[in-house]
């Protein structure tokens, strides 16, 4: 075959320049979706300041509300809800933790001074 003839080489390398145009695509994406996600973070630390106790930070009622309204976001922009479902309570999994560790952080400030609490199991 003649150079520049396309043949199933020719195919394949076309194929390889396409991976590598939709991988900067995916790239610049990943980039707004952590921009997006450092602002959501951002909103639910300032939430967190108005929160005073385990069950507040928890909310499953509020949870459940954002699984159904997210779960319908993607069937409305035509990706698998599940797949948003699972990102979501995953995200939601950290950001109850990073909650959970600020509302210590901040009854630990509030506390006067040498009366930490004793750890579970030895009161
Ligand atoms: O809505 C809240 O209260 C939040 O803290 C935000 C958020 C979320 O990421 O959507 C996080 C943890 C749960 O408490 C519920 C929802």
């Amino acid at each position: 075959m003649t150079a520049g003839t396309a043949g199933p080489a020719a195919g394949a390398v076309a194929g390889a320049e396409r991976i590598d145009e939709l991988r900067l695509s995916v790239d610049a994406l990943d980039r707004q979706i952590v921009a997006l996600l450092a602002q959501r973070t951002a909103v639910v630390r300032e939430l967190t300041t108005f929160k005073k106790d385990e069950e507040t930070v928890r909310s499953p009622g509020r949870v459940a509300q954002v699984i159904e309204k997210v779960r319908g976001l993607a069937v409305e922009e035509g990706m698998p809800p599940g797949i948003a479902e699972r990102v979501y309570r995953t995200l939601i999994t950290e950001l109850t933790d990073l909650q959970m560790e600020l509302l210590a952080e901040r009854r630990a400030a509030a506390r006067p001074a040498g009366t930490a609490v004793a750890p579970e199991g030895t009161a």
